[in-house]
């Protein structure tokens, strides 16, 4: 019996230092397990990543397939635990960089097909990319719906959906969440019946937030593009700004720990998130056993 692990394409790349391994499978014949993406993105044993970008024709995934006559290409996006997640913001971006280096797109608007939909991506030469994430869902309304606690410190929290689950918490220091080791607890637990994202806000100045965010199946990472979108729209209810309803769009600056990100909430409800997106590797790996 052969020992012999698989050869295949890698790169590496990251958006505002939320870091991927991207796996090219243009015809879906990749079933990695849950144990195979950990290793990958495992920082001493594998690649290092906060999660995995699998490249898929759309018509050749099952989960896509109904998308291929909109988006060429499916984004299947893991978590660094291997679990599967909806949709990644920046990983979206980072994306569409590869298939732009590969010759897969060329400058214009790329269409991405992921688990929560199509996503459309701006791209022009190598600059910022920015990416129509669609509308916000405020399961728990415009306010305070839960509650995030860390050790022995809770706050009040809102319930953001971009297609994937948030909490965000407005706090006085971004310090105050502590050194972020484990999953911050988040009450009612039902709410969130997958678990959830949690980010942390201050204020930095007029439409100008900063956040620290646990990323559900990856902890603490140093940006997170669904994040940043769910706090620009909490932050702008909290202030008093509903685009849909005041017919101007809210513009806000969300700084990250690895970088910054500008986020518009539009009239018509969809959120354009802009911000950098760059390859930094490429090569052949042996893929980990199952
Ligand atoms: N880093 C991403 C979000 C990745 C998925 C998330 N951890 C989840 O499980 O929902 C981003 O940039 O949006």
């Amino acid at each position: 019996m052969s020992t012999a692990r698989q050869s295949v394409p890698f790169l590496k790349g990251h958006g505002t230092e939320n870091d991927f391994v991207i796996i090219p499978d243009p015809d879906g014949v990749l079933d990695l397990s849950a144990a195979q993406v950990a290793r990958l993105c495992d920082r001493r044993a594998g690649l290092g990543g906060d999660g995995l970008l699998r490249a898929v024709r759309s018509a050749a995934h099952p989960e896509a397939r109904e998308l291929a006559g909109e988006a060429e290409w499916f984004m299947d996006y893991r978590n660094s635990d291997g679990s599967v997640a909806e949709m990644c913001g920046n990983g979206v971006r980072v994306f569409v960089r590869y298939l732009q280096r590969a010759g897969l797109v060329k400058d214009g608007e790329v269409p991405v097909a992921t688990r929560a939909g199509v996503r459309r991506v701006r791209v022009a030469g190598d600059g910022p990319l920015t990416v129509s994430m669609g509308a916000a869902r405020l399961p728990g309304g415009d306010g305070d719906s839960v509650t995030v606690r860390v050790g022995e410190r809770s706050w009040p929290a809102r319930h953001v959906d971009m297609g994937n689950p948030h909490a965000v918490a407005f706090v006085t220091a971004l310090a105050d969440a502590g050194p972020l080791l484990s999953p911050p607890q988040v009450r009612p637990a039902e709410v969130y019946p997958h678990g959830t994202n949690v980010e942390f806000v201050v204020d930095r100045g007029p439409r100008h937030v900063a956040l620290r965010v646990h990323e559900r199946g990856s902890g603490e990472t140093r940006s997170c593009g669904t994040g940043a979108c769910a706090v620009m729209v909490a932050t702008a209810r909290r202030d008093g700004l509903n685009p849909v309803v005041d017919g101007e769009p809210a513009a806000y600056t969300v700084d990250v720990p690895g970088g910054t990100l500008h986020i518009t909430e539009h009239p018509d409800g969809d959120i354009t998130m802009t911000g950098p997106a760059e390859i930094v590797a490429e090569g052949t790996l042996a893929l980990p056993g199952h």
